[in-house]
């Protein structure tokens, strides 16, 4: 079968879906091109097959081909930020690596080197799928692209700040421990956001701010509002090289069934996916969203979420790489908005490019 795709700036988009009907055809994220077949990739998605690193429920290893297959309905303009991210840069998905289930050590090596070897010509990652122990070689290689420590945002309900469980140090629980102890984190810049549930004990958090970790908890985003959660974090990070890891378990079980330890008393994807709307022109290096389990899933809830949030940052990738802002922040709806269109927090203006 012929693709027909969506093309423009030289940029090989998604097949157009209003000739090939969304739900035809083998899934690549967001119908957009293999890797193979295009020249070069400005931001390469990639899947995870692993979850040999769970304390709970497996199955994140499946999570890569469910975000993309809950992909398919995702359209090429994102009226949030103006912006059809597929336009301005080319995004390619590059498949799944080959990661060895048996041998933790072993596939953090994979994982690090497949990092490595796809940003080698300047492309951006965004990894899809996995449990949270693929963070540790992923945040190696993008600290090692960007030539030292690193800015983090960790989107969970968990620390995954432990250090060992029945003493195994790789784990989904520990990445950002081992990350810390590696130094390839700017522990000035470095938050959670979204925690809660309930924990060992005090000493989790004290060694988590030991750590230089700062946390905006669920109650907290509830609380304070989307609002204020980024300018407090855009105050924090500035314009640092920054990576972002989403958890998916950082949505309330409601808006995120599919995952492996599921804690009550989550924030909506309506917030996440703004709190990510509010970081525009900050420096986004790399990203991941793990923790997708699909046989937890139904209708795709959580397939859906994790794709759209996947699409949220590609556009903040693909916003910061066009030559100068024309939108100075605006979104699409604003010509006809009957809602309150001005909503965005202090620091976004500097930060946004002229
Ligand atoms: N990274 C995720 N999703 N979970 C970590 C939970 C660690 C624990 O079972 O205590
Ligand atoms: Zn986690
Ligand atoms: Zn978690």
């Amino acid at each position: 079968m012929e693709e027909l795709r969506i093309e423009a700036n030289g940029n090989l988009g998604p097949i157009d879906s209003s000739r090939i009907p969304r739900y035809a055809g083998a899934a690549t994220y967001a119908r957009l091109p293999r890797l193979d077949q295009v020249d070069k990739a400005d931001v390469t998605v990639v899947g995870v097959p692993f979850d040999s690193g769970v304390s709970y429920r497996p199955g994140a290893r499946f999570g890569a081909n469910h975000v993309r297959e809950a992909s398919r309905l995702l359209r090429p303009y994102n009226p949030a930020w103006d912006v059809s991210p597929f336009e301005n840069i080319q995004v390619a998905d590059a498949g799944d690596m080959a990661i060895n289930p048996f041998n933790i050590n072993d596939a953090i090596e994979t994982i690090q080197q497949n990092a490595l070897d796809l940003t080698a010509a300047g492309s951006k990652l965004l990894t899809l799928g996995g449990d949270h122990t693929i963070a540790l070689p992923l945040l190696r290689a993008a600290a090692e692209r960007a030539g030292g420590p690193i800015a983090m945002l960790h989107f969970d309900a968990h620390l995954d700040t432990w250090d060992t469980y029945f003493g195994a140090e790789y784990t989904h629980g520990t990445p950002f421990r081992r990350a810390v102890e590696e130094g390839i984190l700017d522990t000035e810049a470095i938050s959670h956001i979204g925690t809660r549930g309930p924990l060992y004990g005090k000493k989790d958090l004290d060694d988590d701010h030991r750590f230089g970790f700062g946390i905006v908890t669920s109650a907290d985003v509830y609380y304070q509002g989307v609002l204020e959660t980024v300018a407090k974090v855009r105050e924090r990070i500035g314009n640092r090289p920054l990576y972002i890891s989403v958890d998916i378990d950082v949505l309330d079980p409601a808006h995120a069934p599919g995952t492996g330890t599921p804690e009550a008393g989550g924030i909506t994807s309506r917030e996440l996916l703004e709190i990510i709307r509010g970081f525009r022109g900050m420096n986004l290096v790399g990203a991941d969203v793990v923790e997708v389990s699909p046989a937890y899933d139904h209708a795709e809830i959580t397939g859906v979420a994790a794709s759209h949030v996947a699409y949220e940052l590609v556009t903040l990738m693909a916003d910061n790489a066009m030559p100068g802002s024309r939108h100075k922040g605006g979104t699409g709806y604003q010509a006809q908005s009957l809602g309150q269109e001005v909503r965005r927090p202090a620091g976004f203006a500097a930060a946004t490019k002229e």
